[in-house]
């Protein structure tokens, strides 16, 4: 059993996505950045710190640990944050926070960093997928309407580019899950070094027995 330490609705889909049972943990961190913190080293110490929290929740309270467990648990964590100027944008605290941000991204690229981090037992693994976001120019009314809509405020950037923040997104070189919260190719390779089944798994064994 895979347990997922994140409360992002984003990340939960992500992993349905795959065709990945998973149980969800709380794990709340500190997630303020160290002075001259840079983006990459931040996700992936949130991402472990994640992790790490949340493994250590599920043993503090052994009952979480599903009875029908056949092997050890793993615990999976991610973080998010765009990167603009050398700045990391985590989510807005408030309306005009998300507006600053927004504005900020205007008429240009900035990067989407999302680290993925998997415990198990004594075993911590993590990968990083950096994406180039171009938006296109936004308007002040743009912004304000984006706004007003919602949904912006729990996502990092302040846009969701699965949502309505689609229609600034001109350009994306990159992961579209990992920009989501969930590099998905990067989330299967430590599933995979886990023997954690995914969609994938299941089907290749089919191919398996048929060949048998
Ligand atoms: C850039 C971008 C971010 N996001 C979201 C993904 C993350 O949920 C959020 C970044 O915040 P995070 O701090 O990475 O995650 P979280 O607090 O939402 O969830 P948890 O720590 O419990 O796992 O921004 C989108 O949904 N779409 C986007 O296009």
């Amino acid at each position: 059993m895979i347990y997922l330490a994140s409360q992002s609705p984003r990340r939960q889909e992500l992993l349905k996505q795959i065709g990945v049972n998973y149980l969800i943990i709380p794990a709340a961190i500190d997630e303020s950045p160290y002075a001259d913190e840079v983006g990459d080293a931040y996700v992936l110490r949130m991402a472990k710190e994640k992790a790490n929290a949340g493994w250590q929740i599920l043993h503090a309270e052994e009952s979480i640990i599903s009875s029908t467990e056949k092997c050890s648990p793993c615990v999976l964590a991610a973080d998010t944050s765009v990167i603009v100027d050398g700045c990391i944008l985590g989510k807005p605290k408030d309306e005009s926070e998300a507006k600053a941000m927004l504005m900020r991204l205007s008429n240009r690229t900035h990067q989407v960093i999302t680290a993925v981090a998997l415990k198990a037992s004594s075993q911590m693994e993590a990968r990083l997928s950096v994406s180039n976001v171009t938006f296109r120019a936004l308007t002040d009314a743009d912004a304000q309407a984006y706004i007003r809509s919602g949904e912006p405020l729990d996502k990092a950037g302040a846009y969701a580019i699965q949502g309505l923040g689609a229609i600034f997104v001109q350009h994306l070189a990159g992961s579209y899950s990992g920009v989501m919260g969930l590099p998905l190719t990067e989330t299967a390779e430590l599933l995979q070094l886990m023997d954690v089944p995914t969609g994938l798994s299941s089907w290749r064994k089919q191919l398996e027995r048929a060949d048998e």
